[in-house]
């Protein structure tokens, strides 16, 4: 790799020129050749004055394949999920996940509600018990403010639905923090809510003569729970053994954070790539996942997986999933909006089911490898590929190379660069 000295980091203004323009201050700053001004120039399916309404300082795109998951029977439906990622096995592993409850009937799924909350923090009041008592006596008020601040959502069936104040003791003191459950039907919603919670804010200061600071959304969206089950037959996943491996990797997981962690970002690779092949907002996803996970103090699996009385594999997901259809990139990203006709999904509420049905599948397949032949054989087969691409193989050499490294059982960037020697000879 070249060794490249950044001329400067303070490029004043670079905000107000066109992608074009940037990229060429950038090229020109870290002397770049004039080949990665060809390679950020081709946006691909996102043109670039699209891209530069959404991000700040836009030079190019970044694309991230797509791909789709077959096989998901979700509520009696056939759907094929569209899931952008960069690592190879996730789809695979949906669909052979999907594949092996067919005939049980696939996923069944439901969602709590889709209320958000935002959270207004106040401070400075010596007696927060009766602070509390005073927010609370002006729901109606709350309700009213809230719901004048969007008339939007109100017309779309959302608004206010309640609120509830708590008070914490932190270091700097008592706070009392009040919660504004709002219903944001068919958006994320952190947008709606934080106006909300920015409208409600100084009606509090002055109802209780204390000073409010931060108002905000919470990301554990535990109130906007989605679930999915399903059932696999013992003569489909290879028999009891493989059950019990599975419901021994599921145990490891919920007594160790070590193993919960990894366990959880198996689901999460099929929950991510589907949140972000709908352009919704990833991070707030995970963020959700993970504080949810920890909400009883042990961080543990966002997954259950039981036994029936048939001796059949049963497992349950229950996660928050703040996602929408309006909003964010959801709407702004051409091939959000492709993924979401793939789906035919035309509420938020059947995007989270759908996506919750994705994160047992990955969880089952996932489980199902480790317990079995180990994680290694189906995707570093997958994975061969890559490290084909990156050993320099092109064209009809990746196929090659990656057969060979797949036979051979070493799927190595070493032993893929001599194979490639070999091909090329
Ligand atoms: C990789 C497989 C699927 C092979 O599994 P297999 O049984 O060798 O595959 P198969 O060739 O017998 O095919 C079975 C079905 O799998 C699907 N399938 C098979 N190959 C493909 C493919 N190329 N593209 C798309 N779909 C594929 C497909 O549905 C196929 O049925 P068909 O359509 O042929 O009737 C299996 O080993 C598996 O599910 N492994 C799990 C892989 C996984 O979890 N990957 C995630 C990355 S690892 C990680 O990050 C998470 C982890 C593991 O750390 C989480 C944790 O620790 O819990
Ligand atoms: N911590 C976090 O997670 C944070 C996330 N974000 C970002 O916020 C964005 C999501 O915010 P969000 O509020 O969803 O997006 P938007 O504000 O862009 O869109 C929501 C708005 O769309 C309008 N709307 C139209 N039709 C509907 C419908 N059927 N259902 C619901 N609303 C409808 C509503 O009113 P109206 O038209 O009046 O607006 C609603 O407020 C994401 O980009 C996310 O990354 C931002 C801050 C913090």
């Amino acid at each position: 790799m070249k060794t490249m000295t950044t001329t400067t980091s303070r490029i004043p203004g670079l905000h107000k020129m066109s992608p074009e323009e940037r990229l060429q201050k950038v090229v020109e700053v870290t002397g770049l050749s004039e080949d990665v001004v060809r390679h950020l120039g081709n946006t691909g399916n996102l043109d670039s004055a699209t891209a530069d309404s959404m991000i700040e300082n836009v030079i190019g795109t970044m694309n991230i394949p797509l791909g789709v998951a077959t096989n998901m029977l979700v509520d009696g439906h056939d759907v094929l999920v569209p899931m952008a990622t960069e690592e190879s096995s996730v789809v695979a592993a949906v669909c052979n996940a999907a594949r092996q409850c067919r005939s049980t009937g696939g996923f069944k799924t439901g969602m709590s509600n889709s209320h958000m909350i935002a959270q207004v923090q106040l401070l400075g009041v010596p007696n927060p018990e009766f602070a509390r008592l005073q927010i609370l006596e002006h729901k109606s008020d709350v309700q009213l403010i809230c719901d004048e601040t969007d008339p939007v959502l109100l017309k779309h069936g959302g608004g206010f639905r309640d609120m509830e104040v708590r008070v914490l003791k932190g270091r700097t003191g008592p706070m009392v923090v009040t919660h504004l459950i709002v219903d944001t039907r068919d958006a994320m919603g952190a947008n709606a809510v934080n106006s909300m919670a920015e409208a409600v804010a100084p009606h509090i200061a002055k109802w209780t003569g204390g000073k409010t600071y931060l108002r905000i959304l919470s990301n554990l969206a535990d109130r906007r729970l989605a679930r999915a089950r399903a059932t696999w037959a013992l003569d489909e996943i290879g028999g009891a053994e493989v059950r019990d491996g599975i419901l021994a990797a599921y145990d490891f997981a919920d007594i160790d954070p070590y193993r919960a962690a990894t366990h959880n970002k198996g689901i999460m690779n099929g929950v991510s790539a589907v949140v972000l092949a709908t352009g919704n907002d990833c991070r707030a996803v995970e963020a959700g996942a993970h504080a949810y996970a920890a909400r009883t103090g042990q961080y543990s699996s966002l997954t259950r997986w039981e036994t029936d009385a048939d001796g059949n594999l049963t497992g349950t997901i229950e996660m928050p999933l703040a996602v929408g259809l309006i909003g964010g990139a959801t709407r702004s990203h051409p091939t959000a909006r492709i993924a979401l006709d793939i789906m035919n999904i035309t509420t938020a509420e059947r995007l989270a089911c759908t996506i919750a049905a994705v994160g047992l599948a990955q969880n089952f397949a996932a489980l199902k490898a480790l317990a079995t032949t180990g994680i290694q054989k189906g995707h570093m087969a997958l994975h061969a590929k890559n490290i084909a691409v990156m050993a320099g193989a092109v064209g009809a050499e990746i196929e090659k190379v990656a057969d060979a490294l797949v036979k051979l059982g070493k799927v190595r960037v070493d032993v893929a660069e001599e194979i490639l020697n070999e091909v090329r000879q």
